[in-house]
């Protein structure tokens, strides 16, 4: 599913390279449900970026359902994205001023026909359990509702990656733990590769493979090959 080789990325302060990734070899397989660990600032992001193309490797591959995202330009991630890949973020990110229902409307690129396009979208919210709050706005419903709403935005075109940003990071404790585990289920049912960004070792607990950043400060360097409940290694000095 995922394979990057020799993936380096650096981000250019004024005059200064600052490496950030640096992994020798990650292999990723179709259907994994991994939690990504690392200390504040060690690239989890960063890779996430890489992994749905919004940032290139600078040197290396990366090589996603085949696709070599490395020699892609950006029109083409971008395109890949859309197709592939699904993203869920902390703060939600869903419009404001749209109900919930508007919000998957305005993605959903499934069968146009009212009638069939109504009733795939009423079964999502009722998979989630929202199914009374389809015309709420955002404001109008729990941080936990929200986070429910942005997941079926993100799975609803049946993407084969889904990259989680720590989509339970402002939510209590208890609500966290039920939204991690409705993650895990709506990604399993939709045959997703899941990665999920967390800070929360009891969450990522719940993933049956857990992978750790792990910093080296100042220069870049490389430890793999990486396996499961080993570490990548990245080159991003901890903040
Ligand atoms: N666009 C950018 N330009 C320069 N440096 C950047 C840029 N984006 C990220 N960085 C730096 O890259 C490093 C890794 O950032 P990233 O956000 O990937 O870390 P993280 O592990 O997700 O951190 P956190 O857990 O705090 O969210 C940080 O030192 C950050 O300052």
């Amino acid at each position: 599913m995922i394979q990057l080789h020799q993936a380096h990325k650096s981000f250019r302060n004024q005059q200064q390279l600052i490496p950030i990734l640096d992994i020798e070899h990650w292999h990723v397989s179709e259907g994994d449900q991994i939690a990504l660990l690392g200390p504040s600032g060690s690239g989890k992001s960063t890779l996430l970026y890489v992994l749905c193309g919004v940032l290139p490797v600078d040197e290396g591959e990366c090589i996603i359902r085949h696709e070599p995202l490395h020699r892609m330009s950006e029109l083409e991630r971008d395109r890949f994205r859309s197709k592939h890949v699904g993203i869920i973020f902390q703060d939600f990110h869903l419009i404001s001023s749209l109900t919930a229902k508007q919000n998957i409307e305005l993605v959903y690129e499934g069968p146009l026909n009212g009638r069939e396009r109504y009733q795939h979208i009423q079964q999502w919210f009722e998979r989630v359990g929202l199914q009374e709050r389809m015309n709420h706005l955002p404001s109008q419903l729990s941080r936990g509702q929200q986070q429910r709403v942005a997941m079926i935005r993100a799975l609803i075109n049946r993407p084969t990656l889904l990259l989680a940003d720590e989509p339970t990071g402002s939510l209590d404790y208890e609500t966290a733990h039920l939204t991690m585990n409705l993650l895990l289920t709506l990604s399993e049912e939709e045959g997703a590769t899941l990665i999920t960004v967390t800070h929360d070792q009891h969450l990522a607990a719940h993933y049956p493979k857990q992978v750790h950043i792990s910093t080296i400060n100042q220069h870049a360097m490389i430890q793999g090959p990486v396996n499961w409940g080993s570490s990548i290694a990245t080159g991003a000095k901890q903040a």
